[in-house]
């Protein structure tokens, strides 16, 4: 599934599968400007982490383009900023605008229409790269999981939230594909309902079996030894290892612990900041409240009553198995494993160079 995020060279926008709407209506949106697309990333047409990266790299050479005319540069800035700062807690969102800035710096010749050209050209790049980053996940997360586990996810960490095959659905896509005979729990994760709504489409579309659970179904479940492995991914992953998913990850990761089941988390390493030193320094996104008191149009809670939408929470190191990278499976302590993956990862850049 890599048709929900691609780009319209006809009509010079990106063309976004309307994730608030799945899965009973497939409805698409064009993100035309920069406005279009913080948009987009703000309302949630298009989320998870990668996907929010590869988003925000097609938005740096769709800022380029509104920013044209006599001192473009400037206003170039400003829209990157703004784009930046869509949504605070994925790492994916300012690794794409960085990545897009710092290849323009290392090439200083290009005029505007060579920016605009050089910056699609790398946006389809990056695009095209999360595709075999996902795959790659799935190759090594096939090795953490057996013939006939059932697996419980929670959140969307499929193709809807990267640009194909997915990182935690990726880990089960490629135990499938190794030829594993995987089922999974998906829990339906309020007040969004990733689990509900879009895991539950995709691997109904692979033909993947899938059960949806409420939320707080999750001790009775692991207590009934139905969840043999935690896969989840992650929205940002600090230097130590502790890892930003969707609220209501590290009450299953807690769960996983009383319960002994494995917890295991997949991401590439964009998603790793190691500028972040530890959970606590994870700035954690608040979002609006209607999406709490609502589940669509149907309002559930009484008019003017206060709530909660915190949009993530941390799992400290401690309470994860592995995390499933493109390069390999990484094992505690995660500070030393995520050195040396980012130097294996480099030395596999240069060997390909
Ligand atoms: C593969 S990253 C998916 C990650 O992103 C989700 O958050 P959101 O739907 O708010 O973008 C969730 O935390 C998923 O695990």
């Amino acid at each position: 599934m890599d048709w929900h995020i691609r780009f319209s060279d006809e009509k010079d926008c990106l063309v976004l599968l309307d994730q608030r709407v799945l899965p009973t209506r497939e409805e698409w949106f064009e993100c035309t400007d920069t406005t279009s697309t913080i948009y987009a990333l703000q309302t949630m047409v298009v989320r998870g982490a990668p996907a929010i990266g590869v988003t925000a790299a097609y938005g740096c050479y769709l800022a380029a383009r509104e920013a044209a005319g006599e001192g473009w540069e400037a206003r170039l800035e400003t829209l990157l900023a703004d784009l930046a700062a869509a949504r605070p807690t994925a790492v994916n969102l300012r690794w794409a605008v960085n990545r897009m800035q710092e290849a323009r710096a290392a090439r200083p010749e290009l005029d505007y229409d060579g920016l605009c050209a050089f910056w699609l050209s790398l946006a389809k790049e990056i695009h095209e790269e999360d595709k075999r980053l996902c795959r790659q996940i799935g190759v090594h997360g096939a090795t953490v999981l057996e013939d006939g586990d059932t697996v419980m996810t929670h959140c969307n960490a499929g193709a809807l939230a990267t640009a194909d095959y997915g990182t935690a659905l990726g880990v089960i896509r490629g135990a499938v594909d190794a030829g594993k005979k995987i089922d999974v729990i998906a829990n339906e994760t309020r007040p969004f309902l990733q689990g509900a709504r879009l895991t539950a489409y995709e691997l109904q579309v692979d033909g993947i079996p899938v059960r949806v659970a409420c939320d707080n179904a999750c001790s009775l479940l692991m207590k009934k030894g139905m969840v043999d492995r935690v896969v989840v991914g992650a929205d940002r992953i600090a230097a130590n290892g502790d890892a930003a998913n969707k609220i209501g990850t590290s009450g299953v990761a807690l769960l996983a612990k009383h319960y002994g089941v494995p917890f295991y988390v997949a991401a590439p390493l964009s998603t790793i900041d190691r500028d972040t030193a530890d959970g606590d320094a994870i700035p954690i996104e608040n979002r609006p409240a209607r999406e709490v008191t609502h589940v669509g149009e149907t309002q559930i809670t009484p008019d003017g009553v206060e709530v909660f939408n915190f949009a993530f929470d941390v799992t400290p190191a401690e309470l994860i198995a592995g995390i499933v990278t493109e390069v390999g499976v990484l094992r505690p302590p995660y500070t030393n494993a995520i050195a040396q993956a980012f130097e294996k990862k480099a030395q596999e850049e240069n060997a390909e160079k």
